[in-house]
């Protein structure tokens, strides 16, 4: 039998690239007992081939020149991030004839139908798994096990930094600028937090999941996206007063009819029974409800170089079997091309906070208002508000049956409108209930 030797190269030797390395050299003999064939890191290429690095990457494998190790390679993993050069780097390596790994969210985001058009033309593979959910296998069990279901509805954890820090202010009542400051000290949290807590991170995981999901393109850009900056102590702590608990939450579903996807990224409260809630840390976890699987859990570690270098490392085995086998993995599917809909079709719960005079015919104004938008009430609850001013204001909690988002927006407006109703204090979305 014809031995080949998968040639593998990796760009970008920093926490996920590290342990890829270290992963493809200590496991070498079982690797290629796996495959059938010989499994071997070629080359790195870095920006620059005197930095300090763990000991375990051999000096002789780091080169600054990609293209001369794309060229002779036959898999080449992609762990730079960005968008350039890690796209012209990509391009390159399919023209060259080389399959693709990457763990690339904000590239794949932005602008995946430009890899997928460049592999489907070279004839090679582009495997993504660590590029959402990290180590959670996800986007392999969207693409190819559930590939014979319809997919209605993916809800997920999928940012790491964001619920560490929900689950860190939930657990000791700090406000958002502490727990970002415990997410940093932890290594979650980059200096720059920004990615993480504005929903840029979850944003383009979204995107990549509702493309896969619905068989549609959608893009980062096509994405509702609220981050957790303006969540606040006390939003925290009404949501456990109310049986709940705060989770940015990436949501893509397909409208009943097929009329279209929504996909968005916003906290959101998540009843203590959904086993959503139950996420702590740092970990990632997603939903997936189809028609006939019904609902499916994934849950793990979603980030972390040696995690996320477990689900590189699956993608290269997968083409190193295809290239000794021969064969190829699913293309890009995007047949079913529904309308990607605004934020404003969005259908969902939602929990409306309220400071209002304590007076009677208070209640049915607020109530009045609700039904002139057509969104049907299904409990209130009044408090007295806490600032005890007895007898004169109240906080009433309205939590809604199922609206669209356009008819919320227009009830908050009347709402505000309202002589009896001194503030909205807060407006959050429920979900999995
Ligand atoms: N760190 C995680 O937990 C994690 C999890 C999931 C996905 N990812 C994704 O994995 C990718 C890599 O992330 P990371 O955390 O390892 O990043 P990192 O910043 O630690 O490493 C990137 C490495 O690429 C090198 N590099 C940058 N530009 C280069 C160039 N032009 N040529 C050669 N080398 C270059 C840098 O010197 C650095 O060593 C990103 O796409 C990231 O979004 C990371
Ligand atoms: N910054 C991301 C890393 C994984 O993509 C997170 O916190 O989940
Ligand atoms: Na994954």
């Amino acid at each position: 039998m014809r031995r080949v030797t998968v040639r593998v190269a990796l760009i970008g030797c920093g926490t996920v690239g590290t342990e890829v390395a270290r992963l493809l050299l200590t496991n070498a003999d079982e690797l290629t007992a796996r495959v059938g064939d010989e499994v071997r890191l070629v080359g790195i290429a870095e920006r620059s081939t005197e930095a300090e690095r763990d000991p375990v990457i051999p000096r002789e494998l780091l080169t600054t020149d990609w293209q001369g190790l794309v060229a002779r390679s036959d898999v080449v993993i992609e762990l730079i991030g960005g968008v350039e050069p890690a796209r012209t780097m990509i391009l390159g390596a399919m023209a060259a004839g080389a399959s693709v790994v990457t763990a690339n969210k904000e590239l794949l985001g932005k602008d995946g139908p430009t890899l997928y058009a460049a592999a489907e033309a070279a004839g090679v593979d582009l495997y993504y798994e660590a590029a959402v959910g990290g180590a959670i296998p996800l986007i392999r069990p969207v693409r190819e096990s559930l590939a014979g279901d319809r997919i209605t509805r993916v809800l997920g954890i999928v940012n790491g930094t964001t619920n560490y820090v929900l689950d860190q202010m939930a657990t000791t009542g700090e406000d958002l600028a502490l727990a970002v400051k415990q997410a940093q000290a932890h290594g979650y949290a980059e200096a720059d937090p920004t990615a993480d807590v504005e929903g840029f991170d979850a944003a383009a995981k979204a995107a990549i999941l509702a493309s896969l999901a619905f068989h549609t393109r959608v893009s980062t850009a096509d994405v509702h996206r609220e981050g957790i900056t303006a969540v606040t102590a006390e939003d925290v702590a009404w949501a456990a007063e109310t049986g709940h608990v705060l989770k940015l939450l990436a949501v893509a579903e397909r409208l009943p009819g097929d009329a279209g996807v929504v996909a968005r990224v916003h906290p959101a409260l998540v009843p203590l029974a959904h086993p959503l809630a139950g996420v702590r840390g740092a970990f990632n976890a997603v939903f997936v409800e189809a028609e006939a699987a019904g609902p499916l859990m994934f849950y793990g570690q979603g980030a972390g170089g040696v995690p996320t270098a477990s689900a590189v490392l699956g993608d290269v085995m997968t083409i190193a079997r295809h290239r000794v086998q021969g064969g190829r993995g699913p293309a890009e599917s995007r047949y079913a091309d529904l309308p990607v809909l605004p934020m404003a079709q969005a259908v969902t719960r939602y929990q409306v906070r309220l400071r209002v005079a304590d007076r009677p015919g208070v209640l049915a104004q607020v109530a009045g208002a609700f039904a002139a938008h057509d969104v049907s009430i299904e409990t209130v609850r009044q408090a007295v508000a806490p600032d005890g001013s007895t007898g004169e204001a109240a906080d009433l909690l309205v939590v809604t049956h199922r609206a669209k988002e356009s008819a919320l927006a227009a009830t908050v407006g009347a709402l505000e409108g309202l002589d009896a109703v001194s503030a909205v204090l807060s407006v959050l979305r429920v979900e999995g209930a």
